[in-house]
């Protein structure tokens, strides 16, 4: 990767131990050696623009100056793609392959103002929009040569979509919409790029025509000039302020003050409104949450991405650190070497690599379920849906999660802005927030357990993702057996018992409450169900992929996949024991066990974990550590980013003499 940089040794010792072929994990990694191979000439083209090569760190920056940066690089980006089109490289999608990536993560830390341009206003025009409206917008979108966003949250509502409160209302006089923004709680909040930035949106709204309500309907509406880029006549835009992270993403908010739009510009490929109004239905209203959907795959995929990047830092930094003599005879061991290091990184590595598989499964499931839905067939939407809401919920709280625990394990440096840890934290902490609250989603899976469980009852045969309810319904699970196995068999008792618990509860407060009320009060027992549900999707899925790895890669590569799960069950069974205590038998001695297993499985993988975080393959130019470098020169990092400091290049700051002087002076 690196072959002429100088390797801090003790790094290259523990490489020196790597077992496997890096490369050849690096393939699995990307999905194939074409992937890997563009993913690695894209990195290459993009970032070796001399035009972001620049010494600024944004950190520094006011949040001004990072949006007006932003920007900057976005063009300096946009225009490199235009060249390499130009040269004739055809990449297919290849915006969203640079701009909706990890390759500019470190030119971004605080997110892109075009995120949700790359991420959204494309999918909406093309899953909402008419072929007639997707010639209008959908190319030049791609493009980038307009600039849209997503506008569906609003102050007073984000979760219960069907509550917002802007409004459409159709003039057939004129063929016009009205959007009106009718209180302060209905302005538009939050959209990425919204507030200086785009000069389209996709905004939902609440449709009238002919005098009666039609619900929530989308809408393609201009918010900025061409020209002057000055806010369009009934358009009142601006920013949100400053955010916990993804401070150069541009979150706006919008109001519209009656602002009149074409016919046209309602998206129609679902519900349409005719000339003279007349109202035509989609087939289903659920149609219209399509995009939400995507996204919420997206994301589960990107907190793979996310957790990549954090543990090769702190793996690293492990690898290089020396602290605290373990035997009081030898010198300052690689912090690696304290089990409790192993225990903090090493199950972080196997989640990365479990939320990928889950995540690619996911990719699949949602390809074969959008085609049945495009001809058509709704029928398996409910188990997309389920399977989303659930695995964005849960990857994007544990990546949290254990982002955090890598930043502790690197100790003080971890705290610096320079390791790159609070990037990266504020950039998964946001997608807790978005794209549906964790709650209210993992709610929404519950939905579909509950009904998986009434079929169970009724002897129905179920969906392959939820056939365990039935097996444990017929007393096959529930055994407790220490390996990978036995933990999904104990797994998915425990989810089934669970779930079988809350169905209980909400049929018995049925009895006295509406089923809506019913189902709020069991809330409780709904969202751990869905918690546990997901857990048993992404530990059969690296299940699955693990045995399929046995036949398809070499031998040293298939055992490490073997390490990765054992340690990825192990860890998933200790945080469980509560809730499989439940509903299996365990004796002590099988408790004690498991402990000392996961304790063997983190030994047996320490010789292959740097290899791993190699084969992540994320460059230095992409990760943005001190700590995290491929070189492991972390020492002389550390101190040439601190001398950047702006308050470094004087020797006194003006505040001595402003302040600090007079104040001695008066007190002497
Ligand atoms: C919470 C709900 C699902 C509630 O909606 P509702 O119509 O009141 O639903 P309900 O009565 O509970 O259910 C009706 C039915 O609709 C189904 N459903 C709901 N959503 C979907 C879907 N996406 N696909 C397929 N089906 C869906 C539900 O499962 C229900 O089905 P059922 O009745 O049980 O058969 C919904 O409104 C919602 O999704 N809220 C979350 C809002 C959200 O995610 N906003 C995202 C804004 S954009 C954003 O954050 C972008 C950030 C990206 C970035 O910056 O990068
Ligand atoms: C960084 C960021 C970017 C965003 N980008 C966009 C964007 O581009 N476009 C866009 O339209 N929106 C965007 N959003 C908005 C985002 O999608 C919403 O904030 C999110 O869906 C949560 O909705 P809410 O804010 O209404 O939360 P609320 O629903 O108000 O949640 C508050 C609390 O109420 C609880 N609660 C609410 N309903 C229920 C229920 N039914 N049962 C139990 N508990 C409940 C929740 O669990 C939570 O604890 C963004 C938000 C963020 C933070």
């Amino acid at each position: 990767m690196v072959a002429a940089q100088k390797i801090n040794k003790d790094l290259q010792e523990e490489r020196d131990k790597v077992t496997f072929v890096i490369e050849e994990f690096a393939k699995w990694f990307y999905g194939g050696p074409r992937q890997l191979h563009e993913k690695r000439f894209l990195e290459n083209y993009i970032l070796s623009d001399p035009d972001l090569q620049s010494d600024v760190d944004p950190s520094y920056l006011s949040h001004k100056e990072k949006y007006e940066e932003a920007i900057r690089r976005v063009v300096v980006i946009l225009k490199r793609i235009d060249k390499l089109q130009a040269e004739g490289h055809k990449i297919d999608n290849v915006h969203k392959k640079v701009l909706g990536s990890m390759i500019v993560s470190n030119v971004f830390k605080e997110g892109s103002p075009l995120t949700t341009h790359i991420g959204m206003f494309g999918q909406a025009l093309a899953s909402l929009g008419t072929p007639e409206q997707q010639a209008e917008w959908l190319d030049r979108a791609l493009r980038c040569r307009i600039w849209g966003t997503y506008v569906q949250t609003e102050l007073g509502h984000g979760t219960f979509v069907r509550g917002l409160e802007v409004t459409s209302t159709y003039d057939p006089k004129t063929k016009e919409f009205v959007i009106n923004s009718p209180t302060t709680t209905s302005y538009k909040w939050w959209p990425g790029g919204l507030a200086h930035t785009v000069n389209h949106v996709v905004v939902f709204a609440q449709l009238y025509s002919l005098g009666k309500h039609h619900g929530i309907q989308p809408f393609i509406v201009q918010v900025r000039d061409f020209e002057t880029h000055k806010p369009m006549k009934g358009i009142i835009i601006g920013e949100i302020g400053t955010k916990v992270g993804f401070n150069t993403v541009n979150n706006g908010f919008l109001a519209f003050d009656n602002v009149r739009i074409p016919l046209k510009n309602m998206l129609m490929r679902n519900s349409q409104v005719l000339e003279n109004g007349e109202f035509i239905k989609s087939q289903s209203p659920v149609l219209n949450y399509g995009v939400m959907t995507e996204v919420r795959v997206d994301i589960v995929n990107g907190m793979a991405q996310h957790l990549a990047k954090a543990v090769t830092i702190a793996m690293r930094y492990s690898t290089v650190r020396r602290q605290s003599p373990i035997d009081p005879k030898l010198p300052e061991p690689k912090i690696i070497e304290h089990v409790t290091q192993q225990m903090k990184i090493f199950p972080a590595i196997a989640k990365v690599i479990a939320i990928k598989v889950a995540a690619d499964k996911l990719y699949n499931l949602y390809d074969e379920i959008t085609a049945e839905v495009k001809s058509g067939n709704l029928s398996r939407l409910p188990d997309l849906h389920a399977l989303s809401c659930c695995l964005k919920v849960v990857t994007t709280n544990e990546v949290a999660q254990s982002v955090q625990i890598c930043r502790l394990a690197c100790g003080g440096h971890g705290f610096l802005n320079s390791s790159g840890f609070h990037d990266i934290y504020g950039n998964v902490v946001a997608a807790q927030h978005y794209e549906g609250e964790n709650t209210v989603l993992l709610l929404q899976t519950a939905r579909y357990l509950i009904k998986a469980w009434s079929q169970v009852l009724q002897g129905k045969k179920l969906t392959p993702s939820v056939e365990y309810l039935s097996a444990y319904k017929s007393g096959q699970l529930g055994k407790w057996k220490g390996s990978p196995n036995g933990i999904l068999t104990a797994l998915q008792a425990a989810t089934a018992g669970q779930i079988a618990l809350a169905y209980k509860h909400l049929e018995e407060r049925k009895k006295t409450s509406s089923v809506e009320v019913a189902t709020s009060q069991t809330g409780i027992e709904l969202a751990k169900a869905s918690e546990l549900h997901c857990q048993v999707f992404l530990l059969s899925s690296l299940m699955w992929s693990v045995n399929r790895a046995a036949k398809y890669f070499s031998k040293a590569l298939g055992e490490v996949f073997q390490d990765i799960l054992h340690i990825y069950a192990y860890d998933l069974a200790l945080r469980n024991l509560g809730s499989m205590l439940q509903f299996v038998s365990f004796s002590s001695a099988d408790l004690e066990q498991l402990q000392m297993d996961f304790e063997a499985s983190l030994k047996k993988f320490k010789n292959n974990s740097i290899g791993v975080v190699d084969g992540f393959d994320i460059p230095d130019s992409v990760l943005g550590s001190t700590l995290g470098a491929y070189d492991g020169d972390v020492y002389e990092r550390l101190l040439s980013a601190a001398k950047k400091s702006p308050l470094n290049q004087e020797d006194v700051n003006k505040s001595f003499d402003l302040y600090l002087k007079p104040f001695i002076k008066s007190n002497l």
